[in-house]
């Protein structure tokens, strides 16, 4: 088998040579064009793994042969070499669709990682292949349909995705679908909470601290990002980080380079960013509670996900996949009569997650493996009045059982347990606030039979609070 083969566009004849000479002592065949014209001759002759092509060239810009590359239908992946500091042409190529970019003055080390992702797309891992034939995202009607072929376009990028929609629709799932189709699959996913972590530990959390940079810090810690590094790092509700954190973050994804806590020197990481939130971000700009520029690099490509009530065609096959799931390799529960119609009288406002739940408290009422109309306790819950009415959020009263990841209602007037009786005062407070803290939740889950909704209701606590306090705690289901 011969080689892939590269085309490098520059008119520099000093950063061109510097380019073929890296890129053929990675063991590639390089061809090399030095304007537009020459370019096009090359990609009229043959194909390539990998297009490099600099923004500025002589007989016009780069942007024009990511154009054209993109819209031939080839899978042929280009990426640009920007000028030093011009975040902007960055971006406008990767909307283009551009795979990547490097910056000028070139870091090698972060040639070859990029080089070695545009090749592997050509060929895609065992685990992306059965991604792509076994979606997790599930859903037979249009909007799901087209959301999964964006996903299959999307993973071929390193462009930063912003992903919206409301709680519980499948945020999360989408950027581990965009993780494992793409050249990054067997690298790691970082999920992050931005609306979970305390302020004051929000750096240490991202960044990672060296021994000693402040009380307390015993060992040397990775961060995020070095955790995610040459995978993604999915930002979950990134309109709740607080503006200082947001021009950090913002300085690490245009470096691509990370410092720790107490570090002198900052260190490259090599991470995809995919950031979600149900807020509308754009009005948060408007607010003054998001930076813009952060704003613009992160919502460069924008994937949107349906409600479930906007498509509820897909009810019986999800209800399928989670009635299998809950079986846990058994024989799964059917639906009676009518629970289907019932099902899609329903507004779900905490969506594909709200479904689960209500699928779920209603096998431990259903008899003989059959789940009835009544078994599903809907009945509180305002239940869509013609079909096709897309009640607004507002409209929405919380299902039975909470909804979700909505706030849970407030508990200002429940008594609160008295204070233990602390004669001997712990020697180690965050430990003991710890311990303090996993028994109560253990307890709430006990009392719940698990079901997380409702214990998080019980504590007056959101959904989400409560499950980054488990993955935190490391508290298992049983
Ligand atoms: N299309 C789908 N097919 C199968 N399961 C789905 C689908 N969409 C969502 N789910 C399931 O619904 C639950 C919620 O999904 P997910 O956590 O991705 O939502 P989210 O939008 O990120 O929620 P939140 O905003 O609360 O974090 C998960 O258990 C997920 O597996």
């Amino acid at each position: 088998m011969s080689s892939p083969r590269v085309l490098v566009v520059d008119d520099e004849d000093d950063l061109r040579e510097l380019l073929e000479i890296t890129l053929l002592k990675m063991g590639l065949d390089v061809d090399s064009a030095a304007d537009l014209r020459q370019a096009r001759d090359f990609l009229a002759g043959g194909d390539y793994g990998l297009v490099l092509t600099d923004m500025r060239l002589p007989d016009g810009l780069g942007l024009e042969l990511v154009r054209e590359v993109t819209s031939s239908g080839r899978a042929t992946p280009i990426a640009v070499v920007t000028a030093f500091g011009s975040a902007d042409n960055a971006v406008v190529a990767l909307k283009a669709g551009a795979f990547d970019y490097i910056s000028k003055p070139v870091q090698l080390d972060q040639l070859r990682q990029m080089v070695q992702s545009a090749l592997k797309l050509a060929t895609p891992a065992p685990a992306a292949r059965e991604a792509a034939v076994d979606s997790r995202l599930k859903g037979q009607s249009a909007a799901m349909q087209a959301l999964r072929a964006q996903i299959g376009r999307l993973a071929r990028s390193m462009a930063p995705i912003a992903i919206t929609g409301e709680s519980g629709s499948g945020k999360e799932l989408a950027a581990r679908e965009i993780h494992a189709q793409g050249a990054r699959a067997d690298k790691p996913f970082i999920a992050v909470n931005c609306g979970a972590i305390p302020e004051a530990l929000m750096e240490a959390e991202f960044f990672g601290y060296r021994k000693g940079a402040f009380t307390g810090a015993a060992d040397e810690r990775d961060g995020f990002f070095q955790a995610a590094n040459g995978g993604t790092l999915m930002l979950d509700e990134v309109a709740d980080l607080p503006l200082a954190m947001q021009v950090k973050l913002l300085r690490a994804i245009q470096e691509r380079r990370v410092r720790k806590i107490g570090a002198t020197a900052e260190e490259p990481v090599d991470v995809r960013i995919v950031s979600a939130t149900h807020q509308d971000l754009a009005r948060c700009v408007e607010q003054g509670k998001f930076r813009q520029d952060l704003f613009y690099r992160l919502n460069v490509i924008e994937l949107a996900l349906p409600p479930l009530r906007a498509r509820l065609d897909d009810l019986p096959v999800l209800t399928d996949a989670i009635l299998a799931r809950l079986s846990g390799g058994g024989q799964p529960a059917v639906l009676g009569p009518g629970v289907l119609d019932a099902l899609r009288g329903y507004s779900f406002p905490g969506n594909v997650r709200e479904l689960e739940n209500v699928l779920e408290r209603a096998l431990a009422f259903a008899n003989d493996g059959v789940i009835h109309v009544e078994d599903l306790a809907l009945k509180g819950a305002k239940l869509a009045a013609t079909e096709g009415t897309v009640p607004t959020q507002a409209e929405v009263p919380p299902p039975p059982g909470g909804p979700a990841s909505l706030p849970p209602a407030p508990a200002a007037t429940a008594p609160q347990p008295p204070l233990p009786d602390l004669t001997v005062l712990p020697s180690n407070l965050p430990e003991y606030l710890e311990r303090v803290e996993r028994e109560i939740i253990v307890r709430a889950l006990a009392q719940t039979q698990y079901n997380r909704t409702q214990a998080a209701q019980l504590l007056g606590i959101s959904f989400r609070q409560l499950r980054y306090q488990m993955q935190k705690l490391d508290i298992q289901e049983p």
